[in-house]
């Protein structure tokens, strides 16, 4: 009996949480997406890599129900992402914290404001001493001191700022978290300490991440799984090791470049370039 339950849990760990198929996006003459796939599985952090301009961004809004593809499916949690059922994309929407490139705090409202935005749409008659106290908690949860609560964006540094954005990003207690570019502007030290973050909250909270970025030290240092996007689709999703022998060019510059060296070294990786194929 224990071995069905296991085999089933094996099963289910490696069911995608979001699945996407065939997706197609343009604008205008421009193709950004043609016929691209994409499994997320349960309880992994998916670093997802690729050129500027490659549509990682428009990938996960795509995901996100924020921009309708050409064409294509998506499945987020077993639901439609792009039904016209406003109950599917309110499952969706409800069960996805976002934290995007700039924090997208809102300016006038402080941290602590900002954090019961989701929770006042979602849940209106929570009352405000609860939502206050929520509030609080994700604050502490995202490694702010609870005198953040009060101040506005502003008055915060840009590393804080990304963690009232992570908090705000956590206040439905949502399974997956999406990460556009989390550690861009931070220092070294700084990013560190976010990735950590990330890390310890996922654990913690078994969640699934999607997460944008250009900065090799945060795969290294934190991803399951990295997906690269290139010629307009995902060219390879698999473990880093995996991921940096992939023959193809962006790769090869990308994980043998003097930055990825650097990188390998600092977490105890360090891979030959592959050798070509003979023919
Ligand atoms: N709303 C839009 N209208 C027109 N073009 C767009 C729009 N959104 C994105 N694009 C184009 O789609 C392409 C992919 O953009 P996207 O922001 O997803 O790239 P990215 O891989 O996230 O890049 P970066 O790493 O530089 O952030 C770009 O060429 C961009 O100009």
């Amino acid at each position: 009996m224990e071995t069905a339950n296991k085999a089933t849990d094996a099963r289910h760990d490696h069911e995608p949480i979001i699945r996407v198929r065939g997706l197609v996006n343009r604008f205008g003459e421009q193709v950004v997406h043609d016929g691209l796939d994409l499994d997320v599985h349960r309880g992994e952090i998916l670093g997802v890599v690729g050129g500027s301009g490659t549509g990682k961004s428009v990938l996960m809004r795509s995901i996100l129900g924020l921009r309708r593809p050409d064409a294509g499916e998506i499945e987020v949690l077993g639901v439609d992402a792009l039904s016209e059922d406003p109950h599917d994309r309110h499952h969706v929407e409800r069960r996805s914290g976002v934290l995007f490139q700039d924090g997208a705090l809102f300016s006038s409202l402080t941290v602590g404001e900002n954090v019961q935005v989701p929770l006042k749409e979602h849940y209106p008659d929570l009352p405000d001493s609860l939502r206050y106290e929520l509030a609080l908690l994700k604050v502490k949860l995202s490694g702010l001191p609870a005198d953040a609560l009060n101040k506005l964006p502003s008055q915060l540094s840009g590393g804080m700022r990304k963690r009232a954005g992570l908090a705000r990003a956590l206040a439905l207690d949502p399974p997956l978290l999406f990460l556009d570019e989390p550690t861009a502007g931070l220092d070294p030290i700084g990013a560190a300490a976010f990735d950590e973050l990330i890390q310890t909250l996922q654990k913690a909270l078994g969640l699934t991440v999607f997460l944008i970025t250009h900065d090799l030290d945060t795969l290294y240092r934190i991803c399951d799984r990295v997906a690269v996007l290139a010629d307009k689709k995902v060219v390879i999703n698999a473990p880093l090791a995996e991921v940096e022998r992939f023959d193809q060019p962006w790769v090869q510059e990308y994980f043998h470049g003097p930055r990825a060296r650097a990188a390998q070294a600092t977490h105890g990786h360090n891979l030959p370039r592959p050798q070509p194929q003979a023919t």
